[in-house]
């Protein structure tokens, strides 16, 4: 039954023939519907309709459309998430309005397996606010103990990018709140990969992308959640007239709209915009849990296969699948020339510094099938060195 509707789900994507694509954690493969909504919005909205676009193709709603689609798929209530600018942006945002939020409280908590503009967003937080906030990075498994009433906010990325670790969020959110600290989720490895129950876990603001397991193709707009019962509570940090409670009356002040849409600052990015909205159409009668199954059953052939074939690797992602996201990753001091290797047999990965090869396993395009024959050709890469080859040794701007 799971797996009829998941040979449906392949026939939405675009692969190139013969490519085992395990990096849709990183840029999602290409849907049909993505493809043909950007030529149409080209064509007709943009090159017929123009200006008129706005009203008559439905361009204004789009954020909000959007992020309704989204919203289904990590249990956010409607009204709750509007699609816009990048994570990097809606991460900034979200803490700059917790901050203001949490009044006299003063450490932003967060883990080193957070990914690292994420840290990154936090330090220029603190210099441009000027109010003496203090980042404290801990190790995944000391976040728990480190919750106190110390803490303003609790930022964490839900899935370690590098090793797949899963954080619980449930209980880490559930914690949070008893001490009275205000919790950011970055989804960027979540939404599209298995059940997300945002409301559910009391969670205060969420982000993520849309190019990764949403498949919303290079550069899509990103999306942000705010708790309804906050909404009217936060003060925007990026005041921009989109977020305006009335955006067409041009007054002079800012009013924040009295909704989710006073996340929102600019004018959005319409065909990238389109191009989600169309990517999304793909998830259309599909259950979360049976996406998880799925990306299981998935995870644990490979896990197994290349064990078994491919004894100097060694496992980095927890072994246990409910402490796990949709990637696995394996370690060796080899591994960006083993990845170059498997890329130029087809099999698409990437490699994450300093030394791990990660898989992405999305169950809409991928097969049981492609778990075993990926795991065949890095026995061949490992058992033949392939990656010895100096052309493997080549490190390009984007790894
Ligand atoms: C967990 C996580 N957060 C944030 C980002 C940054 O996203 P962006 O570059 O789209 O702002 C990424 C990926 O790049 C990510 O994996
Ligand atoms: N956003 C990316 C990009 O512009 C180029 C290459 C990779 C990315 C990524 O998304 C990386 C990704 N966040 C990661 O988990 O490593």
């Amino acid at each position: 039954m799971t797996a009829s509707i998941f040979d449906k789900t392949r026939t939405l994507f675009d692969l190139p023939e013969g490519v085992i694509y395990l990096d849709g954690n990183s840029l999602g493969a290409l849907p049909r519907a993505a493809r043909e909504r950007v030529a149409r919005e080209v064509n007709h909205s943009w090159g017929h309709e123009l200006i008129r676009a706005w009203n008559t193709c439905g361009w204004i709603d789009l954020p909000a459309e959007v992020g309704r689609k989204i919203g289904r798929l990590i249990g956010a209530p409607e009204g709750s998430v509007i699609a816009a600018d990048s994570t990097s942006i809606n991460l900034f945002k979200a803490l700059t309005a917790a901050l203001r939020l949490a009044g006299e409280r003063k450490v932003i908590l967060s883990d080193t397996g957070n990914f690292p503009s994420d840290l990154y967003i936090a330090e220029g937080v603190i210099e441009t606010m000027g109010q003496g906030h203090r980042l404290k990075v801990v190790a995944p498994d000391d976040v728990e103990a480190a919750i106190g009433d110390d803490v303003a906010v609790l930022m964490l990325t839900e899935v370690d990018y590098a090793t797949g670790r899963k954080h619980d969020m449930k209980a880490l959110t559930a914690k949070a709140r008893a001490h009275g600290v205000l919790t950011i989720w970055d989804l960027a490895h979540s939404a599209g990969a298995f059940p997300v129950d945002l409301h559910g876990a009391g969670a205060d603001f969420a982000i993520g992308c849309g190019y990764k397991y949403l498949n919303g193709g290079p550069g899509a707009p990103a999306f942000i959640y705010v708790r309804p019962e906050l909404q009217e509570k936060i003060t925007p940090s990026l005041s921009g007239w989109l977020g305006h409670d009335a955006p067409f009356q041009f007054e002079l002040g800012y009013r924040p709209a009295g909704s989710i849409d006073r996340m929102r600052a600019g004018t959005p990015p319409v065909l990238s915009m389109a191009a989600l909205d169309a990517a999304l159409s793909v998830w259309d009668g599909i259950e979360m849990a049976d996406v998880r199954a799925r990306s299981i059953e998935l995870c644990e052939i490979f896990i197994r296969e290349v064990e078994a074939r491919c004894p100097t690797l060694t496992l980095a992602s927890p072994r246990n699948p409910e402490q796990r996201g949709s990637q696995v990753s394996f370690r060796h001091e080899q591994g960006f020339a083993i990845m170059q290797a498997l890329i130029a047999h087809l099999v698409i990965g990437d490699f994450r510094a300093p030394n791990i090869i990660r898989f992405g396993f999305t169950p809409l395009y991928v097969t049981p099938a492609d778990a075993v024959k990926a795991a065949e050709v890095l026995e061949r890469v490992m058992k033949e060195r392939l990656y010895e080859k100096p052309e493997y040794q080549k490190k390009g701007k984007v790894t």
